[in-house]
């Protein structure tokens, strides 16, 4: 830390067991790299917090190791209390934690309805497999059992499609792209796509939405409507809501605590107000032209 350096804030102050999402002390290298170091989160549902940083700070690292893809070379990460080092992907997926992709990431030939539908099949199919070897007995029959109904397209088997549709459907609604049922993936403007990964991940029904560059390629008017929907998600699904955003006034606007990496330390977090006008991001980031542009004081 510099001499004229602030400590950053110490994460929310509540309770360890009340958070969806928390991390002690995480790092990660990459080689000689220290992506992350001492990377420190919690979340709590009605959260809207934000992560930003310069290219290459290590945001998309922490999704990563958030979500499971990367292991943390020290530190410890719970999702509800539970610790998940060591788990999978799928398995963070299935304890309540989903996220969007900086690249897109959709099933490009099949439709919106089926790209959701896939995420909601998925959770229901990984809710089965929580399993003793009794109940894995029984799931395998059970699977033995579907393959036969799917084949004969029994009512049970209907009734379940029916279900796994009508949950898609809400979702397409939810998402505004009701109109888009029907049509892949690809043929969606970007935008659309952008909302369509976020109905993909609301599919697994999670707790925590990490959403990586929601608005990265969409026009004012589309971002301006994706501000009032990030807050909807978060109030009627009640989840606890995790940005990564380039796009300051959507940051700013929606979010209530930003945290703020720079080469892979945390150099500020808290409300939007104190992070514009902290003098290390705007160094690190936002530059002077920025505080220029907003009156801001540092
Ligand atoms: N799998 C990996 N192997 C080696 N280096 C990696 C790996 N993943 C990330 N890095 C490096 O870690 C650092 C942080 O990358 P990261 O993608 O997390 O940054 P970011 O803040 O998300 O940047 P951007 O805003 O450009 O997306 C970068 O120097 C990157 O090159």
């Amino acid at each position: 830390m510099s001499a004229n350096a602030q400590p950053v804030a110490p994460v929310a102050p509540a309770t360890k067991s009340a958070a969806l999402l928390r991390t002690d002390g995480v790092s990660i290298q990459f080689g000689g790299l220290k992506a992350l170091t001492d990377f420190r989160l919690s979340i709590q549902q009605g959260d809207l917090q934000g992560l930003i940083g310069p290219n290459g700070a290590g945001k998309s690292t922490a999704f990563n190791v958030l979500t499971g893809v990367y292991q943390p070379s020290q530190g410890e990460v719970f999702v509800s209390g539970t610790k998940v080092n060591g788990r999978k992907p799928h398995q963070i997926n299935l304890l309540g934690v989903a996220r969007t992709f900086q690249n897109i990431r959709l099933f490009r030939a099949l439709t919106a309805l089926d790209n959701v539908k896939v995420a909601c099949r998925a959770q229901t199919a990984l809710h089965q497999s929580r399993m003793g070897v009794g109940a894995k007995l029984a799931n395998a029959a059970h699977n033995y059992a579907d393959w036969w109904k799917a084949l004969l397209l029994t009512p049970s088997f209907q009734r379940e499609e029916r279900r796994l549709t009508a949950q898609a459907e809400h979702l397409l609604e939810v998402m505004g792209l009701s109109h888009r049922r029907d049509e892949e993936a690809r043929n969606l403007p970007y935008g659309e796509q952008r909302r369509l990964e976020i109905a993909r991940a609301l599919g697994s029904q999670p707790r925590v939405l990490l959403l990586d560059e929601p608005a990265a390629g969409m026009n004012t008017r589309e971002k301006a409507d994706l501000m009032v929907l990030i807050r909807k998600l978060r109030d009627d699904f009640k989840l606890g809501v995790l940005v990564i955003e380039h796009d300051m006034k959507l940051v700013m606007g929606i979010c209530e605590q930003i945290t703020v990496l720079d080469h892979g330390e945390t150099i500020a977090r808290g409300a939007p107000a104190e992070v514009r006008s902290d003098r290390k991001v705007i160094e690190a980031y936002l530059g002077d032209s920025y505080l220029e542009s907003h009156g801001g004081a540092a």
